[in-house]
């Protein structure tokens, strides 16, 4: 019963073997292969549109380095209040951008308010050099609690975003979950939005150590390749990214490990939502459940074998914890099987 996070599956069958096939013989390094550039091609067939696309190894370099590629001096990145960037990558947007900072925007189960971006940005006075500038607005789909934008909201923040002519960044560690629930394609969910980079993440569903970033404004990735050399994260046997992720768009298997991660999140959620112990805090979107427990019946299901762990309530107004609770976070993956779920649910009651 393992929920901690989908960080903890290994990796999807045909992606391992695709890995393996590709580890013979010799290649061209530092992302040259044939293979390298065939993915390159493959990307811009995804997403029906001209692209740059780099590959990195993890969600957090994905992250940082598509930040410094649109930095500015004294910039900041309006992301939300609970955005992985400010909560778990340790200073390294900071540290990678020489400096950015970070504001937090509120706004309801993950998703940045509109109403309080349009607000934040418009503190920023140009002629008022000390504040420092914004330089880009970074979203998260599917958001750290499991939560998606649908395509209006997409658009509503792009609009102010672009008003402001600056980037949208998304940190799509989950974009395929998000992907699946809303049913779109990847250009709808992306560039036709108003989205300009894109950090596609496959570590989470399916890959072994496979991130892209990918820029829908060629201009924005002038200075990337060096960026991403400095930061370290050019793989001199790229290849075995792009064997990766060859495998990943392959017949569409990325769909399907993430439509199987969401449908075991829903199976589990309707089997708390039954449950006399637990409560969903909100109704799951896609692999991630969020649920309220006795603090008793939790450390009675881990000490029963349920790997999962509390999650910061965020500062939800309508959200309130009775006393001795608290909330946990689960989270399904494309190898989660409905057995687990059951003997989760017959421990839960
Ligand atoms: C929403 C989100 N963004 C980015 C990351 C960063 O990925 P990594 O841990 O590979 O650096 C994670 C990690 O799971 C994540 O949950
Ligand atoms: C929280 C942790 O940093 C990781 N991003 C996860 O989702 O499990």
């Amino acid at each position: 019963m393992f929920f901690a996070s989908d960080n903890w599956a290994g990796a999807a069958d045909p992606i391992a073997e695709s890995l393996s096939r590709h580890a013979k013989g010799m290649s061209p390094a530092y992302g040259t292969s044939d293979l390298d550039r065939r993915l390159e091609q493959r990307f811009n067939e995804l997403f029906e549109t001209e692209l740059e696309v780099f590959f990195v190894g993890t969600g957090t370099a994905a992250n940082s380095l598509a930040l410094s590629a649109v930095n500015r001096p004294g910039g900041f990145v309006l992301c939300h209040r609970d955005a992985h960037l400010i909560e778990d990558e340790c200073g390294a947007p900071e540290f990678f951008t020489s400096g950015a900072r970070l504001a937090p925007i509120t706004g309801d189960l993950g998703r940045v308010c509109p109403r309080a971006l349009q607000k934040q940005l418009r503190r920023f006075d140009p002629n008022f050099v000390h504040h420092g500038q914004p330089m880009a607005v970074s979203i998260t789909q599917a958001t750290e609690v499991g939560t998606v934008y649908d395509v209006d909201q997409l658009n509503e923040i792009s609009g102010i975003v672009h008003d402001y002519g600056l980037p949208l960044h998304m940190d799509g560690a989950r974009f395929a979950n998000a992907l699946v629930h809303l049913d779109l394609t990847p250009a709808e969910m992306t560039w036709k939005a108003g989205v300009d980079v894109l950090s596609f993440g496959g570590t989470k569903n399916g890959c072994w150590c496979a991130e892209a970033v990918i820029f829908f404004r060629p201009e924005l990735a002038k200075q990337m390749p060096f960026i991403r050399k400095r930061a370290a994260q050019l793989f001199s046997k790229t290849r075995f990214i792009a064997a990766q992720f060859h495998a990943y768009l392959d017949d569409d298997l990325w769909l399907g490990l993430a439509k199987h991660a969401n449908e075991m999140a829903t199976r589990l959620a309707e089997g708390i939502e039954k449950s006399s112990t637990g409560e969903l805090a909100w109704k799951n979107q896609t692999n991630e459940v969020f649920v309220i427990l006795p603090k008793s019946e939790a450390e009675r299901l881990q000490d029963a074998g349920a790997r999962f762990y509390p999650w910061p309530a965020p500062n939800d107004p309508n959200l309130e914890l009775p006393d001795g609770h608290s909330m946990y976070r689960l989270v399904t993956s494309f190898c989660t099987e409905p057995g687990e779920i059951e003997q989760f649910l017959k421990l839960l009651g």
